[in-house]
C-alpha cells in the first residue's frame, strides 16, 4: 500500500497565502478560461465566475460567438473574447499573456475544435488546467500530451479518466495507472470523485472536504475556475490543485445546513467561496 497524504486544514495552512494589503488587480493574476459551445455556455460561465470569486484580479474568457452576450450579461466583471464561429471554438486567438489558462468546460468535440486545441497546445507556454472536452479530445490524440507545460493540471471525473488511462480492475489498479500516466507525462492528476485524490508522480493526496451535495451539474466546471484562479495567482501547480479541491469541497460543507443535499447547485459553490476562505483564517 502506498502512503496517502490527507488534505486537511493544517496541510492547507502550510500552502495558503493570505492577501497582501497593498495588492492591486494588476498583480492578483490574469486568468483566461477557454470553452463553451452552443447550449453549454453555462459551463464556462460558471468557471469564469468561480475564477473571479477565488481571487484572480482579472479574468478573460474565450468563447464561440454565441457565448459573447451571455457571458457579458451573466458575469459583467469578466472580459470576453470570441471565436469567429458561432456555435463552437475553431481558432483560439488572444493578444495578451495570461498567468494561467483553464480550457475545456462545455467546449464540445467538433472536429474543428480538435484542430483549434492542437494549434493551441503546440504553441502555448502558459501554466494550464485542462478539464472536460479538453481531456476528451486529448484522450483521442495522446501524441499531443508532449506539448503540454510541465505540471499541467488535469481534472477528470471517472469517465474522463477512463478515456485517458483505460479501464481498471480495482481502486489500487486505478491509482497505479494514474500514477504511471502522471509520471509519463509530468502531469498533476485531480481524480475527481468521492473523495477526490490528487496524484503528482508517486505522491497521492486525499481530500477531506466535500459531500454528496456536489453531485450536480457544473460543480466540476466551478472547480476548474477555482484551480485556474489559484494558478494565475502564482500558486505552484500542486498547491493550486490541493487548495482548489479543498476550498471547493468546503463550499458544499458550509452550504449544506441551508441547502440540504438536493437543492444545492453549482452556483451555491460559488456563493460560498468567500466563507470557505474566511474559515481558513479562524
Ligand atoms: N451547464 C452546462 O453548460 C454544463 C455543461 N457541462 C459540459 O458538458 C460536457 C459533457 O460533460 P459530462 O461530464 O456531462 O459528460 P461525459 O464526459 O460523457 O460524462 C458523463 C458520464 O460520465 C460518467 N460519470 C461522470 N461522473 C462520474 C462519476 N463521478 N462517477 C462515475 N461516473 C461518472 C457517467 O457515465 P455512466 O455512469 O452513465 O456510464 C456519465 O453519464 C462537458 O463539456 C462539460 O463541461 C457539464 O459540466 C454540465 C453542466
Ligand atoms: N458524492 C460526492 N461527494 C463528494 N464530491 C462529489 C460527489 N459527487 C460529485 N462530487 C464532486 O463534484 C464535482 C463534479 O465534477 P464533474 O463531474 O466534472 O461535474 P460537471 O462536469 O457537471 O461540472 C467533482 O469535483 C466531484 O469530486
Ligand atoms: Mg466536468
Amino acid at each position: 500500500m502506498r502512503p496517502i497524504l490527507p488534505i486537511n486544514k493544517s496541510e492547507i495552512l502550510k500552502r495558503y497565502k493570505p492577501i497582501n494589503p497593498n495588492t492591486h488587480k494588476g498583480i492578483q493574476g490574469h486568468a483566461l478560461l477557454i470553452g463553451g459551445s452552443y447550449g453549454k455556455i453555462g459551463a464556462i460561465s460558471l468557471a469564469s465566475k468561480a475564477c473571479l470569486k477565488t481571487g484572480c484580479g482579472l479574468v478573460s474568457v474565450f468563447v464561440p460567438r454565441c457565448g459573447y452576450k451571455i457571458i457579458q450579461t451573466a458575469v459583467p466583471e469578466v472580459m470576453v473574447l470570441n471565436d469567429v464561429s458561432v456555435k463552437y471554438i475553431t481558432r483560439i486567438v488572444f493578444d495578451f499573456v495570461p498567468n494561467a489558462i483553464g480550457i475545456g468546460p462545455g467546449m464540445g468535440q467538433d472536429i474543428e475544435t480538435h484542430t483549434a486545441l492542437h494549434r493551441f497546445v503546440k504553441t502555448n507556454k502558459v501554466p494550464l488546467v485542462i478539464d472536460a472536452d479538453g481531456l476528451n479530445i486529448l484522450s483521442q490524440n495522446k501524441q499531443w500530451l508532449t506539448f503540454l507545460p510541465e505540471k499541467t493540471i488535469f481534472t477528470p471525473h471517472q469517465k474522463e479518466l477512463e478515456r485517458l488511462i483505460g479501464q481498471w480492475d480495482s481502486i489500487a489498479d486505478k491509482i497505479e495507472k494514474t500514477i504511471a500516466f502522471s509520471k509519463q507525462n509530468n502531469l498533476i492528476m485531480v481524480m475527481k470523485g468521492a473523495p477526490t485524490f490528487i496524484i503528482d508522480g508517486d505522491t497521492i493526496y486525499e481530500n477531506t472536504t466535500g459531500n454528496a451535495a456536489l453531485a450536480t451539474a457544473g460543480t466540476g466546471d466551478v472547480l476548474t475556475g477555482m484551480i485556474t484562479s489559484l494558478l494565475a495567482q502564482s500558486y505552484d501547480p500542486i498547491d493550486a490543485a490541493i487548495l482548489g479541491v479543498y476550498l471547493h469541497g468546503l463550499t458544499a460543507d458550509i452550504a449544506l445546513p441551508e441547502t440540504g443535499y438536493q437543492s444545492f447547485i453549482a452556483s451555491d459553490c460559488i456563493a460560498n467561496i468567500g466563507k470557505a476562505y474566511l474559515s481558513l483564517e479562524k
